[in-house]
């Protein structure tokens, strides 16, 4: 008989992962603490914005015309556990208020509430990303009879329909071959497509995830220094990217200098880790990512001072600053740990006038920064703006025309904190242009 599947968490990972099980041909019940996502999501309603997600869920929810049926959506752990072979575990792990370390409250409540309902046979896999040693630790939490996996997730936010449909590895940590061999057949589709499946244990499969943020955490740093470099030495960061990315050995992905990384994952995921690392006395070996967060801190505080600088130096004080873009990437309306936000706060409690616009993230963006200004369109936000900053790199912003928006601004001056705008484009129309890590390109 198929399996049927559980999503526990139906949040950026969990509602992505739930419409995929149901396009890969499985029934699925998802399930979510917050009773209005689990009432949007019900309606077919994507609470959070993820290209081709919404596409994907009405495919499949039941009762919407025309979808599979297949996926539906509950409070009920009861149900949950009567309902499901496989259930994968999706919940936060945010970083702990106030501490490096990862908040597993989560996680903790979320295997507690299904725990005791759990029927014999039950398959319960992890998702969520964890500190090494908490597969163990959880496994213990589960009553006889039943089994747990680790199966950390490596989607990217904008492109995660596409990744976990298509991803391009599959980790699991098992203690059985049984987990390995349900969890080969819930993976059959995309293996049998060619996604590698690694088999490991428990700590490794934590570690691999935890290794990779790192990992491409490091490489944003890298060339984040290599800007500072460049910003001193009057280099061209964007052309030393180039240039070393032609050695495939270093390949040119993750290269790009600008206001550094943010979001849900990298900076609390390599926080995370050091706070681990130094619990299993193994501190020493990770001390290296502090540098990597510093760096990446650093950047957003360069970006405010250039801001100051294009202002003349001095106070931001009835300055008026345009932002264009809120959230941490394009193709997201994800603002955690944003960049763009970080710095918009800060030059707006230094006294500056700020105005965001960003194509999807403005309603997130206004939650957590109730006092800043919103603008509905870019037009709107340049208006009267004495610099206009360019910090996520929206295709909507890469195709504004520099003479329409030169018509409306008080001064055309703009910086490119995602070195991603053509510098060309902007100069012919009379703006002096300034990207980060590129004094003199
Ligand atoms: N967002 C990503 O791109 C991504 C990618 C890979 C891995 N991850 C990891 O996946 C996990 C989830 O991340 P996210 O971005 O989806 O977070 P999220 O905050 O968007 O979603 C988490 C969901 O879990 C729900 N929840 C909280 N406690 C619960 C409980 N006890 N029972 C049931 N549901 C509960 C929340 O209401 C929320 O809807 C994290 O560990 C994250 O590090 C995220
Ligand atoms: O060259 C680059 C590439 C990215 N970034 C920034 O880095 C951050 C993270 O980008 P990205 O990794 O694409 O976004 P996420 O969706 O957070 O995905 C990361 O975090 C997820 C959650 O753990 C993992 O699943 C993914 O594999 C991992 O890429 C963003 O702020 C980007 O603007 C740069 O500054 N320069």
């Amino acid at each position: 008989m198929a399996l049927k599947i559980t999503v526990i968490g139906t949040g950026y990972l969990g509602a992505t992962h739930a419409a995929a099980m149901a396009e890969l041909g499985f029934e699925v019940l998802g399930l979510d603490v917050v009773p209005e996502k689990i009432e949007m999501l019900t309606r077919g309603e994507v609470p959070m914005y993820e290209p081709g997600l919404e596409e994907l869920l009405r495919k499949h929810v039941a009762g919407i015309e025309g979808s599979t049926g297949r996926l539906r959506f509950t409070m009920d752990w009861a149900e949950v556990a009567e309902f499901g072979d496989v259930h994968f575990v999706c919940v936060n792990t945010p970083q702990k208020h106030g501490e490096y370390a990862c908040d597993m409250s989560y996680v903790d409540a979320a295997f507690s509430s299904l725990a005791p309902h759990l029927k014999a046979g039950a398959l319960v896999v992890g998702k969520s990303t964890v500190p090494v040693g908490s597969a163990a630790r959880l496994a213990t939490l589960l009553p006889e009879g039943t089994d747990l996996a680790w199966n950390p997730e490596f989607l990217r936010e904008g492109f995660a329909v596409q990744d976990t449909l298509h991803p391009d590895r599959i980790v699991v940590g098992v203690r059985s071959e049984r987990a390995e061999k349900i969890l080969r057949d819930v993976y059959a589709a995309p293996v049998g497509q060619g996604s590698p499946f690694v088999v490991t244990d428990f700590p490794t499969a934590e570690l691999v995830k935890t290794a990779a943020n790192s990992f491409l955490a490091t490489k944003i740093s890298f060339i984040n220094a290599m800007a500072e470099v460049c910003e001193a030495a009057d280099g061209d960061v964007a052309k030393l990217a180039e240039a070393i990315g032609h050695d495939d050995r270093i390949g040119s992905k993750f290269l790009r200098a600008g206001i550094g990384f943010g979001g849900g994952c990298l900076p609390k995921d390599i926080r995370a880790f050091m706070a681990r690392a130094g619990e299993l006395g193994a501190d020493q070996a990770l001390t290296f990512l502090r540098e990597i967060d510093s760096i990446n801190m650093r950047r957003r505080g360069q970006m405010v001072e250039m801001t100051r600088e294009a202002l003349g130096g001095g106070s931001f004080l009835g300055k008026r600053v345009a932002v264009l873009g809120a959230t941490f990437k394009p193709d997201s309306d994800d603002v955690r740990d944003s960049p763009a936000m970080n710095v918009a706060g800060q030059i707006h409690l230094q006294g500056g006038q700020v105005t965001v616009y960003d194509p999807k993230g403005n309603a997130n963006a206004r939650r957590l920064f109730p006092t800043l200004g919103f603008a509905d369109s870019v037009l709107d936000a340049v208006r009267g703006a004495d610099v206009v900053l360019h910090l996520t790199e929206w295709r909507e912003f890469r195709e504004l025309d520099a003479e329409l928006l030169g018509g409306v601004v008080a001064s055309r001056v703009i910086l490119d904190g995602r070195n991603a705008l053509d510098p060309a484009v902007w100069r012919e129309a009379g703006w002096t242009y300034r990207a980060m890590g590129r004094p003199t390109a």
